[in-house]
This record gives C-alpha cells, structure tokens and sequence, in this order.
C-alpha cells in the first residue's frame, strides 16, 4: 500500500509571489524577496563563509528539482543548482492573506484560511490596553515588558535584566498573527508560562489572533540569555477538515513530526514526536523504516526559519540546507515501492532582506517517489488534493492532484 512523506522545510521559499508587493518587512515590501535564491547566490559570491565555503551545495534537493522549481517561480536560476531533475517538481503559490506558519500549513493540508488575520500593526505600544490587563492577570505579575515589536533573541537580551528583577513577561509580536511571552523558565516558571498561555489563548482565538506563543529562556545578566527548547504555540484550531482528517477518517495512520501537533492543534494526528531539528530527522528515517502501509507523516523542521531566517543569517541557513540535502540524500534510498516523498515549504524567510519577518514567495514542491517531471505552477492546496490521490483517500476544498 502507498505510505506518503509530507516534510514542511519553514520558510525555504523560492521567490516570485505574485502578491509579494502586498507583503512589508520595516515598510519595504517583499517584492524581489527570494530566500533560497539569494543564499545560493551569496555563497557563490563567497559571501556566506561562517562555518562552510563557497557555492551552495545542494546536490539531491538540486536533483529533486529545486534549482529548476527557483527559475520558474522567481526567473532567478541560483547559482550551482543546475542538475538535470531525476524527481518531480513545481512551484507552488499560496492565497491566504497571511504570511505566516499556520496559513501556509493550513492550506498545504487543502485548506485556504477564510479569513483575515488580527494583527498589532504598530511597533511601539502594539497592544490594546485589555490585552495588556488580561495578560497582566493571568501572569499574576503587577505589569508587562515590551509592548512592541521585536526579534524574540533581541528583546530577551534587552529586557532578560529587568524581567528577572520585576517578574514582569516580556510580551511582544512580529508581522505575523501572534502574541508572544518570553519568560525565564526558573525565575518565572516554565508551567507557569505555559498557564498564561492557555488562559489568554480563548481571548486572542476570538480577536482572530492565530497563536499565542510561550517563549521559555535560561541565563542571566553575566552570562547571557538563551532561548529552550521549550517553545510552544497555542494556535487557532482549524475551522475544517483538513489533510490530517481526511487521511484519519479513511481509517490511516497519521504520525506528526516537530511543529504540526501545535500548528494543526492536534486534529486528525494519531501521534506526535518533537525535538530539534536534528532529532527530527531521526525520526523521519524511523518513520521511513517503520510507518504503517497507507500512513501519512507529516514533518517540520523549523530550525531554517527560528534560528537562521529571523535572525537574517545567510551563513547558517547554507549550513542548515547543506545538512539537511545530506539527510534527505541517506533517506531516498530507504523508500519503498509505493512511497512518495514531498519536500515544500510554508513562505520565506530571505536571510539577505530587510527587518526580521517573513517574506512572502512561492515554495517549492520537490517529489521522489512518483517519476521524473515537473507540473510547474500550482497552488498550495494542490498539495494536498496530490498527497490525497497518491494515498488514495477522498480530498475536500480547492485543491486538485497535480499527479
Ligand atoms: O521570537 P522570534 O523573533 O523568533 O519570532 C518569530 C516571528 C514569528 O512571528 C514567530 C512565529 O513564527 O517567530
Ligand atoms: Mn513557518
Ligand atoms: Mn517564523
């Protein structure tokens, strides 16, 4: 029976969105934004040197497709990705208005999301003052720190000081839907963090706010701060049935590795394993050598995103596609007859832009497992309907098989 391999690399987009002059970091819009594009030109101009040299590296992604998937979607060809495709490729195109991790997952799972996001548009002063007073109950603290804008390492650097002598949670958000606490996880309390999570989620759900995200950290003033891996979102059920559900209630397995058991709520996953990246990838060869016949894994791996995306670090991002290419590369041969394997992303997250937020692009859609070929442009919730019709399960929504 067919198994089929769904792995979200967060935030590897490919350029040319459509819509990207919609889409802002600092005010600039995204147009032109092209993560992976940009990082494979800045290593061929020996510009990406920290802990690797020279041009990028990608030698199964590249075979999979991914170089001829960049060209099409953005007109971009990355440099040292030009291997004749030995997989099947497109690019693929989102429409939700949003440009962040739950809009992207959702409608890969074939479900668009119907309605606009709530944001804190302004940098300072971001949130509304019962926002503040409901976070300032639930903490049990006498106020909160940040109130802004920011990138979670540089306000937990800055604010890490006074938040250990007030007990205040650093609260802050981004571009994206989201209402984020940093707190330390022994001075605060890392269930205590997790509590305030869950009893502001209900309010921020309802202002359409997707998550509410705990941002545990460790140190102190001498040594520096430093995030865990404790993170953990609470996010926006989906408000229908999705992937997840379809693949469930044709009576298949569905196993769930890294970030989907939070981005999805847990709806229609049968198990979750999480973990670093590293710890990720274990998993996923596991689940290669063991998931049940007609099963779907669902996979993200963050890291691309949380530790090199948003951190504007085009060094580390090569580093983390070169490892991950050498992962990918031992995992091809391990599929069985019957397997597909589909590699995409959610947005971008161009390590070479300005500000610290997403950038709005198309994504690749690199498959093994299904011949040589490409379906060229498609649509996010394409992917699902094409995941669906390789495990033979009934699809809802928009999208329609590419396969
Ligand atoms: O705390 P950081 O700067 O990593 O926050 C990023 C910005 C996004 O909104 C959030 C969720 O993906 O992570
Ligand atoms: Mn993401
Ligand atoms: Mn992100």
């Amino acid at each position: 029976m067919p198994r089929a391999f769904l792995v979200v690399m967060d935030s590897v987009g490919i350029g040319g969105a459509p819509d990207a002059a919609s889409f802002f970091n600092d005010g600039v819009p995204d147009t032109g934004a092209n993560t992976l594009g940009h990082i494979a030109r800045a290593c061929a101009a020996g510009e990406a040197e920290e802990g690797r040299s020279g041009p990028l590296r990608l030698p199964t992604l590249s075979a999979l497709g991914l170089g001829r998937a960049t060209a099409l979607a953005s007109g971009l060809e990355p440099p040292g990705l030009d291997a004749a495709p030995t997989g099947f490729w497109a690019a693929a195109t989102e429409t939700s208005p949003g440009k962040d991790t739950p809009s992207g997952h959702w409608e890969l799972a074939g479900l668009p999301v119907p309605w606009d996001w709530h944001y804190f548009p302004d940098k300072q002063n971001s949130f509304p003052q019962e926002v503040i007073d409901a976070a300032i109950a639930a903490a049990g603290a006498d106020g909160i720190l940040g109130n802004c804008h920011a990138s979670g390492t540089v306000i937990v650097d800055e604010l890490g000081p006074e938040h250990l002598r007030t007990g205040r949670p650093i609260c802050y958000t981004s571009a994206d839907s989201v209402f984020q606490i940093a707190a330390h996880e022994a001075a605060f309390g890392l269930e205590r963090l997790y509590d305030m999570c869950r009893a502001l989620a209900p309010m921020l759900h309802a202002m359409k706010v997707g998550r509410v995200i705990a941002r545990p950290f460790l140190g102190d003033e001498t040594n520096g701060f430093a995030r865990t891996g404790n993170r953990k979102d609470f996010a926006i059920e989906p408000p229908a049935p999705l992937l997840t559900n379809w693949v469930q209630e044709a009576g298949a397995h569905v196993y769930a590795i890294g970030k989907i058991g939070d981005i999805f709520s847990m709806t229609g996953i049968d198990e979750l394993r999480k973990g670093s990246d590293e710890v990720l990838m274990g998993h996923l060869h596991d689940l290669v050598e063991e998931a049940e016949d007609g099963s779907l894994t669902f996979a993200n791996f963050v890291e691309f995103d949380s530790l090199y995306g948003h951190r504007r670090d085009i060094s580390g991002y090569a580093r983390a596609l070169e490892w991950f290419d050498g992962e990918i590369g031992r995992l091809l041969p391990k599929l069985r007859d019957g397997d597909m394997l589909l590699l995409t992303a959610d947005h971008g997250n161009d390590p070479s832009w300005t500000g610290t937020d997403h950038t709005r692009e198309r994504v690749p859609v690199l498959i093994a497992g299904r011949g040589v070929g490409s379906a060229g442009q498609v649509m996010f919730a394409d992917v699902a309907a094409s995941v669906a019709a390789h495990l033979g399960v009934p699809a809802q929504g928009p999208g329609r098989s590419f396969l």
